[in-house]
């Protein structure tokens, strides 16, 4: 398995450009709550970390993860934020739902950062039960908001390089 035995969010001896020029809105779903506000506080101290400031980060919840799409589509199209970062956490249930879910928001917030030219982050665990959400969601495989902070920071960088 791809993650066994790993820490997805060690980047230790990478280089992580300084998220101080950039601002970003952080997007995180209501469902599950115990796991995605521990993938929100990553997220959020990843940024800070790397040189964000407080003033230019901004929160926002939702219901649930399935209107994580919407809500992004929103936060571009009324703030001016460099890049946004969607966390949700999608357990698998009994029924065919999560993987509606989770197709919507993995094509959905593509489609969002295709139409603004903007990093929209798919921060969304997508697990089987609980145990694994909270393994990566400051447990032993890492955790995925610290995971899509980083990801945000050099997209962001990126788009700045090219002038969009
Ligand atoms: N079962 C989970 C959901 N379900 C709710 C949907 O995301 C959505 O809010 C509803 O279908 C109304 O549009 N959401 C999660 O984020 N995680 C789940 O495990
Ligand atoms: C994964 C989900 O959507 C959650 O509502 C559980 O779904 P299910 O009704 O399939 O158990």
């Amino acid at each position: 398995m791809a993650t066994q035995l790993k820490n997805l969010s060690d980047f230790s001896g990478t280089t992580i450009p300084s998220a101080a020029p950039f601002s970003f809105a952080i997007i995180a779903a209501e469902w599950n709550t115990e796991v995605t506000l521990a993938l929100y506080n990553g997220a959020y101290q990843a940024l800070v970390d790397n040189g964000a400031l407080p003033e230019n980060i901004q929160a926002h919840w939702v219901p649930g993860s399935f209107e994580l799409t919407a809500a992004a589509d929103m936060v571009l199209k009324a703030t001016a934020v460099d890049a946004v970062i969607c966390l949700g956490c999608v357990i698998q249930g009994e029924t065919r739902h999560f993987d509606f879910i989770c197709d919507a928001v993995a094509n959905g917030l593509s489609n969002v950062a295709i139409k603004y030219s903007k990093p929209v982050i798919f921060g969304v665990l997508t697990p089987d039960n609980q145990q694994q959400a909270v393994d990566r969601a400051g447990g032993k495989h890492g955790n995925k908001g610290i995971e899509a902070a980083v990801t945000a920071i050099k997209m962001t960088a990126l788009a700045k390089t090219l002038g969009i």
